[in-house]
């Protein structure tokens, strides 16, 4: 059975429940409708555990939680205040103008007010009421009575008159002058406020422009409808679930479920539109695939637009700024301004846009991240040419900065150098994994951190990568290669492009990235290019976003949540400036990775002469690389056996079986013989 329900006219159709719709619509004039099945009915149990305790509304705004929004909120807040005070202050002659014209009406109504009150129509009425009752005996009775009223009051004006008179010749003749100008002060005011007509305010509101204040159900509804999807029929196809249209951060969420057949995504790409139907700026209204399905879509509705309401801090922005590339970061942040975070670790990220979509500067927040992990070791490719991380370049093993020659060999030597450190990461990986260091065959925080172990993170950054493919050919197939293997040996890339399409970006690549962050795209082709077959028609869509004014603005796949939309952080170039100055003081001044070239720059046969002790016949490279890092720490530190290996070569020391301890065993392993050491010894002493 169907139970229908009208309404009061009048009732806030807000409050109005329908069955799954924590909201309500108006289908007829006034008229709020509510049609519930009793068979539909949920069951006290069902109530109870309808909503967990994520999905409630909060009982405290989230924004007086977070210590970045509260902040935020009270600057705002002063920043309006003070701007209050300065219109008002400049409005202050007009009001000055306005005290003076009304003042001296102010003393004409008081004096009025007092006569009328001696005169007061009450007193009057009293009279004539008397005298038309012609009662003669309550008639001169009353007459009296009035009289001695009226000569009360007339006692009493001519002594206020007087205290009046009185203090006015003192203040005059004998008060100081600063007693005279504070009572002109209090009193002026005090006259125009009851000289001005009601209507005319002294002092005048100032209004900010419209302002939004509440999202309702009826707004979303409208604005729906109005994009005239086919399958709306009307406002009540548009649902609510639970809990409804609440605050959510600095502006409202509006989950709301569209008619079979329709996908949030229909929506999506009509942000325009419905930010117009709205009456709202586009970069107040915020479109999103929701959480439970499709079909579902989230609308968030900020109090004022994104423009408006500045970047939030950035928690990598403060001086003591320390991060892993093990642990997760915030790059951007979401349209509710709250922090998204990603883990660099086993992550390669592709970054797409049309020009201006805000790439180069997102790239840098995730060189941000690595920067500031004073182990990581730095690469920055940038062919664009114009010195976008210039600024970081010293930080970098490997700086290249320009669309010529030098800038595509350089690039080319960094895709050549990775590979072959994946072989040699590999090898050291394998040697732990049986040792039982590296269980699951990947570079552990540990590992990573340990001096010596030649596994230290490596974030390699390269800028309109298209550019190096597209001039030097066989790039494209070793990038894949260490795309593939690099993951898990520590090797974090980041490319970005503006043409990621598959003829100037092989698949291949574009499939081996975890991570997309498409922005400003202009259609669906390169939307999908970018984020991956189908992700314009699950909802994930950067097409709404427009080139330059919405920079920084992406859709990210292979976050926590796909789909995930944010604007990357974009800190003034003095908050810039010292965010490289704290990797140059995390980093010690040095430069991470750069130690095989000051181990070459070293004389190392006197160095292993000190490090190699007596009655040793060999030492393995390994055992060598830890004792010259004791020996000469600020040369040695974070050399690997392999790097003693390589570096001993060049006086013709090469590697053998060396038997060593090994807990206490006796193994086989490899390393430098004494012999070959003095070899070489007396070599150089001949050439030199
Ligand atoms: N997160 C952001 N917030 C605000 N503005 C941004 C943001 N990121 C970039 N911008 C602005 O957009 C402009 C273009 O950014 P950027 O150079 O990163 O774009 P791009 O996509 O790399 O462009 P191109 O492909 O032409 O190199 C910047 O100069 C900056 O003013």
């Amino acid at each position: 059975m169907t139970d229908v329900r009208a309404y009061e006219p009048g009732a806030d159709p807000d409050d109005v429940p329908r069955p799954g719709d924590a909201e309500s619509y108006v289908e007829e004039p006034q008229v709020t409708v509510r049609v519930e099945s009793r068979a539909e009915k949920p069951t006290v149990h069902a109530t109870v555990t309808r909503l967990s305790d994520g999905e409630r509304p909060p009982l405290i705004p989230s924004w007086v939680k977070n210590a970045q929004e509260r902040k935020a909120v009270f600057a705002q807040a002063w920043g309006l205040f003070w701007y209050t005070v300065a219109r008002q202050a400049l409005k202050s002659p007009k009001y000055l103008i306005k005290t003076a014209f009304y003042a001296p009406w102010g003393v004409f109504r008081l004096v009025g007010r007092q006569v009328r009150w001696m005169w007061h129509p009450e007193l009057t009425e009293l009279e004539q009421a008397a005298a038309r009752k012609t009662d003669l005996d309550r008639g001169p009775l009353i007459a009296r009575q009035v009289g001695e009223k009226r000569k009360a009051r007339v006692w009493v004006l001519t002594g206020e008159a007087l205290v009046l008179t009185a203090a006015g010749g003192a203040l005059w003749f004998l008060a100081p002058a600063w007693a005279l100008w504070l009572t002109a002060v209090v009193l002026v005011p005090v006259l125009a406020r009851f000289g001005r007509p009601a209507d005319k305010p002294i002092i005048e509101h100032i209004t900010l422009g419209r302002r939004f204040t509440r999202l309702t159900a009826e707004m979303v509804r409208d604005a729906v409808v109005a994009l005239r999807l086919t399958g709306i029929k009307g406002p009540g196809d548009i649902t609510f679930p639970p809990p409804g249209i609440h605050t959510d951060g600095p502006g409202w969420l509006a989950r709301f479920e569209l008619p079979p057949g329709l996908i949030a995504s229909d929506v999506l790409e009509k942000r325009d539109r419905l930010s117009g139907a709205m009456r709202l700026p586009i970069d107040q209204v915020w479109p999103e695939v929701g959480p439970d399905h499709l079909a579902q879509v989230d609308l968030w509705v900020g109090f004022q637009p994104a423009s408006k309401m500045g970047d939030p801090p950035w928690a990598l922005a403060r001086p003591d700024a320390l991060t892993s590339v093990f642990d997760p970061h915030p790059f951007a942040t979401d349209a509710r301004r709250r922090p998204i975070n990603i883990s660099l670790f086993e992550i390669n990220i592709l970054m797409g846009g049309q020009p201006g979509a805000g790439k180069s500067y997102g790239a840098r927040t995730f060189a941000t991240i690595a920067g500031l992990d004073p182990t990581c070791e730095l690469m920055i490719a940038e062919f664009k040419g114009v010195g976008d991380f210039l600024d970081m370049s010293e930080l970098c093993t490997q700086y290249a900065c320009g669309v010529d020659d030098e800038a595509f060999d350089i690039g080319e030597a960094i895709i050549d150098w990775l590979l072959a450190e994946c072989e040699r990461r590999g090898a050291r990986i394998k040697k732990l994994r049986l040792t039982g260091e590296a269980p699951e065959g990947k570079i552990t925080p540990e590992l990573a951190a340990r001096k010596g172990s030649g596994l230290h993170p490596i974030f390699v950054l390269i800028d309109e990568f298209h550019e190096l493919l597209l001039n030097r050919k066989g790039v494209a197939e070793k990038a894949e290669r260490v795309l593939r293997r690099g993951r898990a040996l520590g090797i974090i890339l980041v490319l970005a492009t503006q043409i990621p399409d598959a003829k100037t970006i092989p698949s291949g690549i574009t499939k081996c990235v975890s991570v997309r962050v498409c922005m400003s795209v202009a259609d669906q082709v390169a939307n999908d290019q970018i984020l991956g077959t189908g992700a314009y028609k699950r909802g994930h869509s950067a097409t709404m976003y427009r080139p330059k004014f919405d920079a920084g603005w992406g859709v990210m796949q292979g976050l926590e949540r796909d789909g995930q939309t944010g604007k990357t952080y974009f800190p003034d170039p003095q908050t810039q400036a010292a965010i490289v100055e704290r990797m140059r003081q995390l980093r010690g001044g040095s430069v991470v990775g750069q130690r095989e070239e000051r181990v070459k720059a070293r004389n190392m046969l006197a160095d292993v002469r000190q490090v190699i002790r007596q009655g040793e016949a060999g030492v393995p490279w390994d055992v060598l690389a830890e004792r010259l890092a004791v020996l000469v720490p600020e040369v040695y530190e974070g050399v690997t056996g392999d790097m003693v290996r390589e570096a001993m070569k060049r006086y013709d020391v090469f590697t053998e079986s060396v038997k060593w301890k090994v807990d206490g065993e006796w193994r086989s392993l490899k390393g430098m013989r004494r012999v070959s050491l003095e070899q070489a010894e007396t070599k150089h002493a001949l050439e030199d």
